[in-house]
């Protein structure tokens, strides 16, 4: 789909209805589960999948860690909550346009969901923030949003939808609060979840140092390649949204590079050295600290939607 197709609202929450038990289909919540986070669904109860193939204007993710389903089901005590995650997020950079890349979000709000909790693996910017801190979102910086690279370009999805949105309140300090709230009464430790700016770039190549130093300098606290777009749109269409990213990997900014010049000056007045090679990050790596940390995600995300009921401005 590109900006300016018609999108086939109908035929998707037609398929759902086929799909999902009544009980299921209107769920008030709505989970993004980011690369190797699939397991965030795995407790849920009477969980109903529904692959991404059977959902007209659905596209399948190419990522791994990323399976193409949506998860309906009930979470929490009693009766439970009832919830519907995406198993596998669309990311630009496979090639999809941003109407498919928002898609879900759009067919989410359709089906009812008001709140949202997006997560993602992120990169570290900030040396304060060590690989698996989980960091709840304040603010993003996206410079493909600056760049007319915006998944708002073309033509308004609904006339009700502003044409300028202001996202300068893009993340609910109400579901923050339920996620500090969650840490306490998980016992969690402090340094165990922080507050920080995401930056979204467009990917597939991670960070150049210069990079990375250009988007620490701007202010971000971590790095993706996702979830700013369906931020964009989840605010669009009236959702409260909280982000939650888990750091995989630290971006490498060395203080100083390596200088292959020193190397062969030393090396030619016989005294050989070697400078410190630069570390590589890989996706083998961020999709094994989800691994590590999926449990803990889980029980912080379970905890914030049992507690969203609770609040009468989330409703
Ligand atoms: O979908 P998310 O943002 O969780 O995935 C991150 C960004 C890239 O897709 C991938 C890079 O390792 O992980
Ligand atoms: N851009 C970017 N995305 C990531 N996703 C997980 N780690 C990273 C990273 O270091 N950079």
């Amino acid at each position: 789909m590109t900006a300016g197709t018609a999108l086939p609202f109908a035929e998707t929450l037609e398929a759902v209805r086929a799909l999902v038990p009544t009980k299921l289909r209107n769920p008030r919540i709505g989970i993004v589960c980011g690369s190797g986070l699939s397991g965030l669904a795995e407790s849920f109860r009477e969980t109903v999948l529904v692959p991404y193939e059977k959902l007209p204007g659905f596209a399948k993710s190419t990522v791994p860690g990323h399976k193409s389903s949506l998860a309906f089901g009930l979470t929490g005590k009693g009766e439970g909550v009832s919830v519907v995650a995406m198993l596998g997020r669309f990311h630009p950079y496979e090639g999809h346009a941003f109407p498919t890349v928002v898609y879900p979000i759009r067919i989410m709000a359709r089906l009812g969901v008001k709140n949202i909790i997006i997560t993602n693996a992120a990169g570290s910017l900030n040396p304060n923030i060590p690989v698996g801190t989980i960091v709840v979102i304040q603010d993003h910086l996206a410079l493909p949003n600056l760049t007319c690279m915006n998944p708002l370009l073309g033509p308004s999805t609904s006339p009700e939808h502003p044409r300028f949105l202001p996202l300068s309140d893009a993340y609910s300090p109400a579901l923050r609060r339920l996620l500090f709230l969650s840490a306490h009464h998980l016992a969690l430790d402090r340094s165990a979840l922080t507050e920080g700016t995401y930056a979204w770039v467009g990917g597939p190549t991670y960070e150049t140092p210069a990079e990375g130093r250009l988007l620490r300098l701007a202010g971000a606290d971590v790095v993706g390649m996702s979830t700013v777009p369906e931020v964009v749109v989840a605010r669009e269409e009236g959702l409260n949204i909280m982000v939650m990213s888990l750091v995989t990997n630290f971006v490498v900014i060395p203080d100083r590079y390596r200088s292959i010049r020193e190397e062969v000056e030393a090396e030619l007045a016989g005294n050989p050295i070697q400078l410190e090679q630069a570390q590589v990050v890989s996706h083998e790596e961020v999709l094994e600290v989800g691994r590590e940390k999926a449990e803990l995600m889980k029980k912080l995300v379970e905890s914030v939607v049992e507690r969203i009921p609770t609040v009468p401005e989330l409703q």
